[in-house]
């Protein structure tokens, strides 16, 4: 297949995943009563609006207030495309009278919504006000637009590019350059910065578990801005660009966060367009302007007694001096832009986020993306299509992306960029090889996995178990195999939603974690903190969660702890980017079929392993995690290790 045919194919396949993404939406959403569009977090009802004011192109910007639910959990984010409705017509809201636009603020049981219209429409005024998420279109386009322009370029920089990052041409490295080394690194990291200062088209960091590769881009960011002067740092998610945003703030570097944070922390609140463009000296210029259009206005729209030609007339003068003010003011907007853009030294967004209005003309010298290995291909091109050399940052045995049309998946969307490139032109990319997390009994089964066995445990976690939280604790393993073969305890599965639990396996489990419990009382450290064990509870199914989560809440000492969050059960992907003290995994499967269902995701596995520093425990039944052959290893090495233990043994304890 040549490149562009495997562009086309990707094409292809977005399409499909937009249809069922769309599909998915309708059936929870379009079609069902409000009520139930409620219940499904899609939709506020009622509400109230608070405030208005004038934003940027004279666009109605409104303050919206949750009546009814408050405090009901839902999926508002901000970035979002939401629509306000009403329903004094008829009971579902589903009447064509609509104002849609982005949701800007979400706090609580308020949020402000970036409408694109200039004037509120009268039906406003008839009340039972109701605001829905709708369908994300804008992302789907926007890859869908980058797709097509890389696939229909020729004889640009982009072509390059795409020929290299799909390995067909190689990717050129300046040879011998001079590298002063960063201190605050170590030699790996250190090789993937000057990997990234050497290379012409692209280069990878490779960063495993723990390794530090949010340090090294940060650092890597650092090292390029000596030549360059303005960069792209973008993520696939608001929460990983929010993390970068406050890294490369905290080393001084003037950062604009392009789009809506996901959080409300001041250092991000500082660096968000909205707010540069408050600090800077021509603003007020600016809202003087805005306030004034708004007088003359409303003037315009006065109640009159009398109202005949002059009375007309004023009005139209009115009206057009206030368009006029308003023209001025996006003027000026656009001016305190282009001269905060010309400043910047980096700007961060989501991928998507970088074809925003205001940056979407931009090129830059280089461009990063971190968390690439999570994201969909044609997302990434989005930032690509502007980038001169391009910086990728992931692990590609980690999770790979969420695709929700099944078939999309199979014939390949889940397929990174990230990942075609590594594979077809591995020199690319340098792996960081120091981890900074787990005691290495807990790294050495993945490490041998996934990662050639490169990995080094760093001194400071390569032994450290939990006799750092009671030093008389005395037993010395860090990774134990509990196996369930023989007890019977057969996996119970639920037609209706496809989960499967096993509750005898995971009363085990809880009962495992309250013996190793007692042996931590309350520790304080030398500055009279109490030491705190982080506790995790992972399992691939739905059904086991909630179990798990029942049983929890019925016993008081591991309520409290679910209480002071010391405590979590969830999902691998719910402790994505995080570690705790320990971790617990309930593997489920138990049946003489061999069946391992989401088991068989060994990715996935990897980063529930992973999230592990000091114990991992994983229960599960030997016999029918064995048909597959990542177990059988998995087994093996605890039985190398002396980890393996038989239910038995803590049965009968
Ligand atoms: N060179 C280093 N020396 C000492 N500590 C380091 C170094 N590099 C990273 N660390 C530490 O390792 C931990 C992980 O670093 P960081 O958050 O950069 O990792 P990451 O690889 O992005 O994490 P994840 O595995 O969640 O993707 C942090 O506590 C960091 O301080």
């Amino acid at each position: 297949m040549t490149v562009k045919e495997e562009l086309s194919q990707v094409q292809t396949l977005l399409k499909m995943e937009q249809e069922e993404d769309l599909e998915q939406y309708k059936l929870k959403s379009a079609k069902s009563p409000i009520a139930e569009r409620k219940k499904s977090g899609l939709c506020w009802y009622p509400i109230a609006i608070t405030a208005t004011e004038i934003g940027f192109g004279g666009k109605v910007v409104v303050e919206i207030e949750r009546q009814g639910g408050r405090d009901q959990l839902h999926l508002f984010q901000t970035g979002k495309a939401a629509s306000i409705f009403t329903n004094s017509h008829n009971d579902q809201g589903h009447n064509s009278n609509q104002l849609s636009g982005v949701i800007m603020t979400l706090k609580r049981n308020k949020l402000t919504l970036a409408t694109n219209k200039e004037d509120l429409p009268d039906w406003i005024e008839a009340g039972k006000l109701g605001i829905d998420l709708t369908f994300d279109e804008m992302s789907y386009r926007e890859m869908e637009y980058a797709l097509k322009k890389v696939i229909e370029t020729e004889g640009t920089r982009l072509a390059q590019l795409r020929e290299v990052l799909y390995g067909v041409q190689p990717a050129a490295f300046k040879p011998n350059i001079p590298f002063r080394p960063v201190p605050q690194l170590n030699d790996s990291q250190n090789e993937a910065v000057k990997n990234i200062e050497a290379a012409r088209d692209v280069a990878i960091i490779h960063g495993p578990p723990g390794t530090g590769k949010t340090t090294t881009l940060v650092q890597a960011v650092l090292r390029t801005l000596e030549s360059e002067k303005r960069l792209l740092v973008c993520a696939p998610s608001n929460t990983a660009v929010d993390l970068l945003t406050e890294k490369i703030a905290e080393q001084g570097v003037n950062v604009i966060r392009i789009g809506h944070p996901s959080r409300v922390s001041e250092m991000l609140l500082q660096h968000t367009l909205d707010a540069q463009i408050m600090n800077h000296r021509d603003y007020k210029n600016l809202k003087l302007l805005r306030r004034n259009a708004e007088e003359y206005k409303s003037m315009a729209f006065q109640h009159k007694r009398k109202f005949g030609w002059e009375e007309r007339e004023q009005r139209r003068l009115l009206k057009e001096e206030s368009k006029m003010m308003l023209q001025e003011a996006d003027e000026i907007e656009r001016y305190i832009i282009d001269d905060l853009l010309s400043r910047v030294q980096v700007i961060t967004c989501t991928l998507v986020g970088s074809a925003n209005r205001v940056i979407r003309h931009l090129t830059y010298d280089t461009v990063f993306i971190d968390e690439a290995a999570q994201a969909l291909e044609p997302g990434c091109w989005i930032p690509i299509t502007r980038a001169n050399r391009v910086v990728l940052a992931g692990d590609h045995f980690q999770l790979p992306p969420t695709v929700k049309s099944e078939k999309a998946d199979r014939l390949g969307l889940s397929r990174t960029l990230f990942e075609k490139c590594i594979d077809r032109q591995p020199n690319v990319a340098v792996m960081l090889k120091t981890q900074y997390r787990m005691h290495h009994q807990i790294m050495t089964f993945s490490n041998k996995r996934f990662y050639g066995g490169e990995l080094k445990a760093h001194e400071s976690v390569h032994f450290s178990d939990l006799h750092h939280f009671n030093p008389a604790f005395t037993e010395g393993l860090a990774v134990e195999f509990i196996d369930t073969a023989g007890c019977g305890y057969n996996e119970q599965s639920f037609s209706e939603t496809s989960s499967v639990a096993n509750p005898e396996e995971a009363d085990l489990l809880i009962k495992h974690l309250q013996q190793l419990l007692q042996q931590f009382p309350k520790t304080e450290d030398e500055n009279g903190r109490e030491n705190k064990l982080r506790i995790g509870v992972i399992s691939p199914y739905r059904a086991q969660i909630n179990y798990l989560k029942d049983q929890i809440e019925q016993i008081p000492e591991l309520h409290e702890l679910t209480l002071k969050k010391l405590l979590s059960v969830g999902t691998v992907d719910s402790f994505q980017g995080q570690e705790r003290d320990i971790i617990y995994i309930s593997m489920v499967r138990s049946n003489d079929r061999g069946e391992i269902g989401f088991l068989a995701d060994i990715r996935r596995m990897n980063v529930g392993m992973t999230r592990a520093k000091k114990k991992l425990v994983i229960v599960g039944e030997s016999a029918t995690l064995t048909y597959d052959p990542f177990y059988q290893e998995f087994v093996q090495y605890t039985e190398d290790i002396g980890a393996y233990r038989s239910a038995w043994e803590l049965i009968n304890d």
